[in-house]
């Protein structure tokens, strides 16, 4: 018999049982605090948007069957003169692209105590007083410099539990005064830095691609840099949100710093495998628009350990509103391999992506032949 104190779910009432899901991520924005504000306000609960939907939390790290680590570049001694040490780096680049889509280098180039003072910058822009923060806040992308948590949050299934700042670097770099000063000086520095290794990488790119060697950046691959820095609070409830979800880069290449808290992983063969903090490395993944064969899906679990930083450096184009069409490269395609992905431009995959956001499919898939 039907409990009479229970209350039916009908068409008309089924509202009030759903939480009102956009209300609340509206609060949330408004705030301008991010998730670093939910975690200052000593909140030990994680609040319902920021609930992963199962298939986020698919093939846990628990289930792994056996342990995998992504290959550790050193480029050390790399010497144009020393054609067998070249040979190598290129083979183990190419190996390394194919099958993962990711891999750390060490020796790369770039002095370790700036790789400090840009995680040191990062952590005292989240960290400065929020009155001065909150004037970054803002989901307007023509900003040089657009601050705020979760750049599709209204879009998303679920919302992530980290803070992020954008700023584009090149080809044309902010003057001082138009960044923050909690972390200008060593922004410029870092990715002009970023920027070598990058035009470095594309080199080495292009010949395991059996390209000449400067065919990638004469496409204007290493033409501009994307800078993103993220802040991933310490999370009361880990295992119910995730610090950025399944997602590939839509870029051509991502150069990234972490700090040595860890929860970054890639999909590999089913697997999430961590990629684990290593000493004054970087970790380079190629993004969507230079995939062939495989898609380097990755996501940051979310930690009790934190705050986590991180820089990821997008290399991009200079030309965003070219109209310039980027597709399979002619020289590698043959009757074994045909064209995979119908040509695009920068803009209109950028433009793609953002509007899907993350968690979804894979926005590449929309652009197969
Ligand atoms: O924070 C990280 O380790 C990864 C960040 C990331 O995947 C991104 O910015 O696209
Ligand atoms: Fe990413």
């Amino acid at each position: 018999m039907e409990n009479s104190s229970q209350v039916k779910l009908t068409a008309s009432n089924v509202h009030d049982f759903i939480f009102d899901r956009t209300s609340e991520l509206k609060a949330f924005d408004e705030t301008k605090a991010g998730v670093k504000g939910l975690v200052d306000a000593n909140i030990t609960k994680v609040p319902r948007i920021f609930y992963s939907l199962s298939d986020d939390f698919e093939m846990a790290s628990e289930n792994h069957t056996i342990q995998l680590t992504i290959p550790v570049l050193d480029l050390n001694g790399f010497d144009r003169e020393n054609p067998a040490r070249k040979k190598d780096v290129v083979e183990k680049i190419r190996d390394a692209s194919g099958t993962w889509g990711f891999f750390q280098v060490v020796n790369h180039g770039i002095p370790v105590n700036i790789l400090d003072e840009m995680l040191e910058g990062v952590r005292r822009f989240y960290e400065q007083d929020f009155e001065v923060k909150k004037e970054w806040y803002t989901r307007d992308g023509s900003k040089t410099v657009v601050y705020n948590s979760n750049f599709d949050l209204f879009r998303a299934g679920s919302a992530n539990w980290r803070d992020t700042t954008y700023c584009n670097m090149a080809p044309k770099t902010p003057t001082p005064d138009e960044l923050p000063e909690a972390c200008r000086d060593i922004m410029i520095e870092y990715s002009k830095q970023v920027k070598k290794l990058g035009s470095f990488l594309f080199e080495l790119l292009s010949e395991a691609l059996d390209l000449n060697a400067d065919h990638l950046n004469n496409m204007g691959c290493s033409d501009g840099l994307a800078m993103l820095y993220h802040y991933y609070p310490a999370c009361p409830e880990p295992e119910l949100t995730l610090g950025a979800s399944k997602h590939a880069d839509y870029d051509f290449l991502t150069v990234l710093l972490q700090d040595n808290i860890g929860g970054l992983q890639v999909l590999y063969q089913n697997q999430w495998v961590d990629i684990p903090p290593v000493p004054g490395a970087l970790v380079v993944n190629i993004g969507d628009l230079l995939q062939a064969t495989f898609f380097s899906q990755h996501r940051v679990l979310a930690n009790h350990a934190g705050p986590r930083v991180s820089v990821a450096c997008f290399f991009t184009t200079g030309l965003m509103t070219s109209s310039k069409l980027y597709g399979p490269i002619k020289e590698l395609l043959s009757e074994q391999n045909p064209p995979k992905y119908r040509e695009t431009t920068v803009r209109e995959y950028s433009l793609h992506y953002n509007a899907k956001g993350l968690g979804g499919t894979s926005a590449l898939l929309d652009f197969r032949l």
